[in-house]
């Protein structure tokens, strides 16, 4: 009997959950540990939300901001080891992470029109991505990639997320304390989870994994070991 070759199937793994949980820094090293691509979605509507501010709309008129929301043109790399974003051709990887795009992005991505569009653009890097990809937002596992091989929803407590942030952001040269990352945080995530269309939730059948007592290290090794997991059990 001739042997069969098997085609290794692209692997899509989506990682959403609140922000401070781990999600990017767990998703960049598993997408290169793994050979895969990498998607920060949450990048895009940052991108979205920056060029939206830059051009003077007005981000608490919806109407506004769905009539403007076909406009830019926003590019993702997806290598894990060099993240790149742009919006009509400009490096926006530094403007997205400030603290006025912070404020606003909730308002922007609440908004049906930015979502099906940026959705739409996440869709085609998956189904683009040779040997698969990890994404990760707040709605992969939901709605943008819903039969994903393997769906983790990370959280970790306010106090270990604040503190995470706050000591990013002082790296940064900011210098929020932990009571004010922590108030902010919460806010966002009450806006994320509560908005109409697609909000920040866990899918039925993702995995989830409490990063407050883990360290980075401990985060990856748990999703390659599910993913491995899941690769034993449909061979
Ligand atoms: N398990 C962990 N323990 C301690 N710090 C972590 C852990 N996971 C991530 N971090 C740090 O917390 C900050 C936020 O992590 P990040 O991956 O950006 O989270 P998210 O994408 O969910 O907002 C980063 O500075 C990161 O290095
Ligand atoms: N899939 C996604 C990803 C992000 N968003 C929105 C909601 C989030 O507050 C913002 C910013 O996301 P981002 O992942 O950059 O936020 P953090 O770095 O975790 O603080 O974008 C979303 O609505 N859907």
């Amino acid at each position: 009997m001739a042997a069969t070759t098997q085609e290794a199937h692209p692997v899509v793994i989506a990682i959403d959950g609140p922000s401070g949980t781990g999600k990017s820094s767990t998703s960049k090293a598993v997408a290169a540990r793994l050979g895969l691509d990498y998607l920060d979605t949450g990048a895009q509507y940052r991108a979205i939300t920056w060029w939206m501010l830059s051009g003077g709309i007005d981000i608490h008129d919806p109407a506004a901001v769905a009539a403007a929301a076909s406009k830019p043109e926003i590019v993702s790399g997806t290598d894990p080891l060099a993240p790149a974003i742009t919006v009509d051709g400009t490096d926006v990887s530094g403007p997205i992470r400030g603290q006025d795009v912070t404020a606003a992005v909730s308002a922007v991505s609440a908004v049906p029109e930015v979502r099906s569009r940026i959705t739409r653009l996440q869709r085609t890097l998956a189904a683009g991505a040779p040997r698969g990809i990890v994404a990760e937002g707040r709605d992969i596992g939901t709605t943008v990639l819903p039969d994903a091989d393997l769906k983790i929803f990370l959280t970790a407590s306010p106090e270990a997320r604040a503190a995470r942030r706050s000591n990013e952001l002082k790296g940064n040269g900011g210098t929020p304390g932990v009571a004010a990352t922590r108030e902010a945080l919460l806010k966002r995530d009450a806006a994320d989870s509560g908005r109409t269309t697609s909000p920040l939730a866990k899918a039925g059948d993702a995995i989830e994994v409490d990063t407050t007592e883990l360290t980075l290290e401990q985060v990856i090794e748990r999703v390659i070991g599910l993913v491995e997991e899941r690769k034993q059990r449909v061979r």
